[in-house]
């Protein structure tokens, strides 16, 4: 019995102290200029607020006792009173308060988006892009709703039952300021068992929002595929039941804010209800004035009025604060580490060595396993192998998307671990096995590789990579826009943008990654010997599947299951008569 009570107390404690966590976090993104601007408005806001019924009292008391000069004066004072804050203060909070809530919506749009930029790859290959989005949009709001509740709920709420509570205790009979405190405090009470109830029926709501919007963002990224497959109706199935799912959970929730919203009402009127009879009471008898009847009458309905946004508002706050959790969550995964040297040592052509590297994905068995090979400067090694044996994934280890599980990795020498992913990755460039595209101009697609590009070696890249004949024939040549993802693009014209960026970027190492698979025999040709005079003197990691494209290597490495299983230049391995012999006999048996 003590242990149940002991648990659920520091169960209760641990649910604040998150509470009030996230407050402390929300209040974080505030700018400092305009915060305490916004607080000292509503302080006086608070204050005038409080002030004006006493003024209400006095000008009935002197009215009901004829006393024409003073009661015009209380009437003059409470005219100013009441225009000072429904006019004054009130549109300057609305003002103030704008840039504070621009202020927060800024910071935390700029942070969560360079955030996600930095998460490691593995990141993204766990999550769906809409659930990332959908974190970032709801958090967002969240943030937002939470310092609305806060600031302008809680904060003037509390102020001005503190003020009132003063004001009151001074004024009337204690048992009616006594009421004044049961409300409060029953108020409180239910206020707060209410958001922490509402906050779980919440979470429920918010992901089952989370799950169906990146199932729906995912379907519209993959929508050729859809299509393709005719999955329409399938994908629609699924879309409606995981929207289905999240519309029940918000009905349920609504039912549970209603009921909430039903007991906080009950409190407020049967103590406002008991307050005035007693109030009356007091009155009839003599104990207290009109205008004491008609100033308790007004600080109740005055609270009303902040203590609805606040009711109203619990919901929204309890919302603001789980989706606000969700983003401060993903803010919270660690981002890929930046120590090390930022830049690389020289400038000429990098050489590489893999020494006894071993790799393993997450949950999966070894892809690399011991490889060691060196490249020198300014030498072309062909990576080649059955699909599947490891070969991008030396090129993403070279590129430090992921690290090794054991070995090292060295360029001229020093280990990339010494140098931050940045640097490494300013040093080398990449035609990726798939490219992907940005929803922009061809222009600057390939620019993207290096912004200070002049026009004119932006077309001597677009020329290397066999791009100027459709260039040629597009009716708004290089400004052209790709579309999503560079749908409006061929396959082969997409890798040749690839190419063109990865040439512009004139990097100290290449990794071409099935750089011309996509294209014909014929313009594979032409490509690969531009290439070869781009990239003469630059080192060079092949991938190619197609044996023709990488004969002229200097050294070809063939993978098989993680190892390096030969080595040496396309004449000594058909000599050797091993697995590359084989793979060329297959390839130009074919052909
Ligand atoms: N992110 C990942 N998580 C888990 N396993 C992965 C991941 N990426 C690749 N793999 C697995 O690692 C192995 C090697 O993949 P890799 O892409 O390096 O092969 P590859 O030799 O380049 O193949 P291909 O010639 O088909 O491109 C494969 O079995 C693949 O399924």
């Amino acid at each position: 019995m003590m242990e149940s009570l002991r648990r659920r107390f520091s169960d209760r404690l641990k649910k604040i102290n998150e509470f009030f966590h996230l407050l402390r976090k929300s209040l974080g993104y505030a700018p400092r200029s305009a915060l305490p601007i916004v607080l000292g408005v509503i302080f006086l806001d608070s204050v005038l607020i409080a002030a004006t019924p006493l003024a209400l009292r006095g000008a009935v008391n002197e009215l009901a006792g004829h006393a024409a000069g003073l009661a015009l004066g209380y009437v003059a004072l409470y005219v100013v009173l009441e225009a000072a804050s429904a006019g004054g203060t009130a549109a300057f909070i609305n003002r103030s308060y704008a840039r504070l809530e621009y202020g927060v919506r800024y910071m935390l749009t700029t942070q969560a988006y360079h955030h996600l930029l930095d998460l490691p790859q593995a990141t993204y290959l766990t999550r769906k892009v809409g659930q990332l989005t959908t974190i970032v949009g709801k958090g967002l709001q969240g943030a937002v709703s939470v310092q609305q509740a806060l600031i302008r709920g809680l904060l003037p709420a509390v102020l001005q039952v503190l003020l009132v509570g003063g004001i009151l205790f001074g004024t009337v009979p204690p048992t009616i300021a006594i009421i004044f405190v049961v409300f409060v405090v029953f108020y409180g009470v239910i206020f707060r068992h209410n958001l922490l109830l509402i906050m779980a029926g919440q979470r429920e709501c918010v992901s089952a929002d989370i799950e169906a919007s990146a199932l729906a963002t995912d379907a519209v990224i993959n929508h050729e595929t859809i299509k393709l497959f005719g999955a329409g109706t399938e994908l629609s199935t699924r879309i409606d039941a995981a929207y289905s799912s999240s519309r029940d959970r918000w009905i349920s929730y609504a039912g549970m804010t209603a009921k909430s919203f039903g007991q906080t009402a009950l409190v407020t009127l049967t103590c406002f209800g008991v307050a005035l009879y007693l109030t009356a009471e007091q009155t009839l008898r003599g104990a207290m004035t009109v205008g004491g009847f008609v100033m308790v009458s007004a600080y109740f309905l005055r609270l009303i009025e902040p203590i609805r946004f606040l009711f109203g508002g619990v919901g929204r706050l309890a919302g603001g604060l789980v989706d606000f959790q969700q983003l401060l969550g993903l803010l919270s995964e660690p981002v890929e580490l930046e120590t090390g040297d930022p830049v690389l040592p020289g400038n000429g052509p990098l050489t590489l060595e893999f020494d006894r590297v071993a790799f393993a994905y997450p949950g999966r068995e070894n892809v690399l396993d011991e490889i060691s090979f060196k490249v020198p400067a300014g030498r072309a090694v062909a990576l080649v192998g059955a699909s599947g044996a490891g070969k991008s994934t030396i090129a993403r280890l070279i590129f430090r998307l992921y690290s090794p599980d054991r070995g090292a990795i060295f360029v001229d020498g020093v280990a990339i671990d010494r140098f931050t992913p940045a640097a490494i990755r300013a040093a080398i460039a990449i035609v990726p096995q798939d490219t992907v595209l940005f929803h922009d101009s061809i222009a600057a697609n390939i620019g993207f590789a290096r912004p200070d590009a002049s026009a004119a070696e932006i077309d001597e890249a677009v020329c290397l990579a066999g791009l100027a004949p459709l260039i040629e024939r597009l009716p708004d040549g290089l400004e052209t826009i790709v579309g999503e993802r560079g749908l409006k693009l061929s396959g082969g014209e997409k890798q040749r943008v690839a190419i063109a960026r990865a040439i512009l970027k004139r990097p100290r190492l290449f990794v071409l990654d099935e750089a011309t698979s996509a294209l014909d025999s014929a313009t594979e040709r032409t490509i690969l010997d531009n290439l070869a005079r781009t990239t003469a003197g630059v080192t060079t990691i092949m991938i190619a599947h197609r044996l023709s494209a990488i004969r002229a290597a200097n050294e070809i490495l063939v993978i098989d299951h993680g190892r390096v299983v030969e080595q040496g230049n396309h004449a000594e391995l058909l000599v050797r008569d091993g697995l590359y012999a084989h793979m060329w006999r297959a390839q130009t048996e074919h052909s």
